[in-house]
């Protein structure tokens, strides 16, 4: 694993019950990266996300995610792996009954944080993160979808993770509130962190280029290592519903 790279994955075999979804899975991604994730409904996008945070477990191959041995790792190591992962999906899963710092507030209490002062900073440097910060007393359902999304975003920062996986972030989303999340997850990598998100909105890789990889015939397929490749008009070449 080179220094600064933060997800490595060898001759990994990713599969759901008995089935091989993806096999001979090599994926090195460096620290501060942004990596879009594309490829057909049922390619195995959400499988290999899966094995990166460890919900999938990975028992063939190797892989080191942010320094954690994916094929040994225990259950309680997991919970830490996690906070080093920030996870968006495309279904905002706010707490429906409560408003937004509270939804904050109770994540961090979860995650150890005890001193009120440092709660109440941290919550307020993650929406303004976000630019909500005027929102916070909002319950989730006086947000649109766009602005609850980004209050997901705001509670996957919460404890500084290393690396964002985002699972279609702005499937639910109309095309100029996409453009902004994902205007907003690149402004987010720039500050270091490494962005993996999958998508079926072509569009964005040309409008904002990064890396592409494909998850196709159940192998991973590098489509585009740095930005300037990205240019190609993927929403020509293959449609991926
Ligand atoms: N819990 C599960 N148990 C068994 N098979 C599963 C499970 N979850 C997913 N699969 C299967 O694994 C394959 C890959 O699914 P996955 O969700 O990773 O694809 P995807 O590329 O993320 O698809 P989508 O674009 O629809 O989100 C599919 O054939 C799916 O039916």
């Amino acid at each position: 694993m080179s220094e600064t790279s933060i997800i490595k994955l060898n001759n990994a075999i990713i599969r759901q019950s008995d089935n091989i979804i993806l096999k001979d899975v090599d994926l090195e991604i460096e620290r501060g990266e942004f990596v879009y994730l594309i490829g057909r409904v049922g390619s195995g996008k959400s499988s290999l996300l899966k094995t990166l945070y460890a919900d999938l477990p990975l028992k063939e191959g190797t892989g080191k995610v942010v320094g954690y041995y994916l094929p040994l790792i225990k259950n309680k190591q997991v919970p830490f792996l996690r906070r080093k992962i920030g996870i968006v999906f495309q279904d905002f899963q706010l707490l429906t009954d409560r408003n937004i710092e509270d939804n904050l507030h109770f994540v961090l209490k979860a995650t150890g944080w005890k001193n009120s002062n440092d709660i109440k900073s941290r919550i307020s440097e993650v929406l303004e993160k976000v630019k909500m910060s005027n929102k916070g007393y909002k319950m989730p359902h006086e947000l649109s979808g766009g602005e609850q999304q980004r209050m997901v975003i705001a509670r996957a920062l919460l404890n500084s993770p290393d690396i964002i996986l985002a699972d279609e972030p702005t499937g639910n989303l109309d095309p100029e509130t996409s453009d902004d999340l994902v205007r907003l997850l690149h402004d987010i990598s720039k500050s270091g962190k490494t962005i993996v998100m999958a998508t079926h909105q072509h569009d964005l890789l040309a409008k904002f280029p990064a890396r592409v990889i494909e998850c196709k015939d159940g192998q991973l397929i590098e489509i585009s290592k740095n930005k300037a490749e990205t240019i190609i008009d993927f929403t020509e070449s293959e449609t991926f519903d």
